[in-house]
């Protein structure tokens, strides 16, 4: 019997061989989400074509999306954007961010955050002006270094690799009395913990849908923006959905009124649709709820692997206050050896150099996946099983 208040496994569409550990990267399908995206296409656009945007009202979707995402996140009605990617938001933060600070000219983020929010950080410091210097220096040192120099302070909360966790409340607290700017990129956090962003009052904070929240591959992304200093904010990448007026047709821009200026262009509306038909799964769902059973869910894995495995080294904090709802194990070998698990049913994923990561995700998984995937690994790990010539061929995509 599952042993977590908030299992419930019937809402999602996951092969029934498979112990899914990879919601933490792409979730799984959501089992009315195909209908949803069905309707969408055959009624709205195909029957109600250009008037579906008033008629379905398509134009309020990235809104109704970003209000429920909100409730996820510890923030306020209206203060969340959705659309476009992560990374464009990213962008998005971090362009308007620096405006605040014109007078200081340092990005400060950690050596462990995912790639994409560096390269966005390197490529506007290249559009900006190359005076500016990004900075990254080791998750645990990050904290201390928050100098008077510092402009933005650009973190992502749970480190993809490892599932570290940053302190939000405190590092925005360092942030500011050293009056810089925070940024906190939610990725790994949003659907998998409860985050209290309202109360931490960073300024920014963006994220990914593809992941905890099950919104698919290419799901839109989301960006808050703290209430009270929106009137404020200029967006890079001024689009015409972030127009006070889109239909006008003015030529020069002046931003709505509200986050929705960090709209760029025209929403993505079935993707759109089927992430809000992922999210209304929350309904009714309290976070503290889903963070006691994932720290169950992971204390158990790491204790049956441990047990099980003793090759494999935990990379993971050991303390569960101080992860986020993933756990990862170093492996010399990893590579192979998840291939091996992925091709007897236990989907995880690897992170080079020698990582093998593991997402665990309450509303969908109980005890009993855990141990049988831990069964799993112990007979690859044992029988060496990873061995297999064919696990040491690089797919494209890890
Ligand atoms: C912290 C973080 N930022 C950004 C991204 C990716 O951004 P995008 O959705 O633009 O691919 C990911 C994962 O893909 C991530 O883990
Ligand atoms: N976004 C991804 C993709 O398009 C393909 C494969 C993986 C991803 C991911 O989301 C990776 C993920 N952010 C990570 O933590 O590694």
């Amino acid at each position: 019997m599952p042993g977590n208040s908030v299992y419930r496994k019937h809402l999602f569409d996951i092969p029934e061989d498979v112990i899914y550990l990879d919601g933490n990267s792409l979730g799984p399908l959501p089992r009315d989400a195909a209908q949803r995206a069905t309707e969408v296409i055959a009624s709205e656009w195909g029957r109600e074509l250009i008037k579906a945007w008033n008629t379905a009202d398509w134009i309020s979707l990235p809104k109704n999306v970003g209000d429920r995402i909100a409730r996820l996140i510890g923030a306020p009605e209206g203060s969340v954007a959705t659309g476009d990617t992560l990374s464009i938001k990213v962008y998005q933060a971090l362009a308007a961010a620096l405006k605040m600070r014109p007078d200081r000219r340092v990005i400060l983020s950690d050596n462990g955050n995912f790639p994409t929010d560096l390269y966005m950080a390197e490529g506007l410091i290249d559009t900006i002006g190359k005076d500016y210097e990004l900075r990254t220096p080791s998750p645990e040192d990050v904290a201390d270094v928050i100098t008077e120099e510092v402009a933005v302070v650009m973190l992502t909360e749970v480190d993809y690799r490892t599932g570290r966790k940053h302190d939000m409340a405190d590092i925005t607290r360092r942030a500011h009395a050293a009056r810089a700017v925070m940024i906190w990129d939610l990725a790994h956090s949003a659907g998998a913990m409860p985050v209290d962003l309202a109360g931490c009052n960073a300024e920014f904070a963006t994220g990914c849908t593809y992941k905890y929240l099950n919104g698919g591959p290419g799901a839109p992304a989301f960006i808050y923006v703290r209430p009270d200093i929106i009137e404020q904010i200029e967006p890079a990448l001024a689009g015409w959905m972030g127009h006070a007026a889109p239909f006008a047709m003015e030529l020069n821009y002046r931003p709505m009124m509200s986050t929705e200026r960090m709209r760029v262009g025209t929403p993505p509306i079935i993707q759109l649709s089927v992430l809000q038909q992922a999210l209304r799964i929350w309904d009714g769902v309290d976070l503290q709820d889903i963070r006691a059973a994932s720290i169950a869910l992971s204390e158990r894995f790491i204790s049956e692997v441990e047990a099980r495995c003793p090759e494999l080294k935990l990379a993971s904090p050991r303390n569960a206050d101080e992860r986020g709802s993933q756990v990862s194990f170093a492996f010399e070998n990893g590579y192979a050896a998840m291939q091996a698990f992925i091709d007897r049913g236990v989907i995880g994923d690897f992170r080079a150099p020698d990582i093998m990561r593991f997402g665990f995700t309450p509303l969908y998984l109980d005890e009993g996946d855990i141990v049988r995937g831990a069964e799993v690994i112990e007979d690859v790990l044992k029988n060496e099983l990873w061995r297999d010539p064919k696990y040491l061929v690089k797919s494209r995509v890890t």
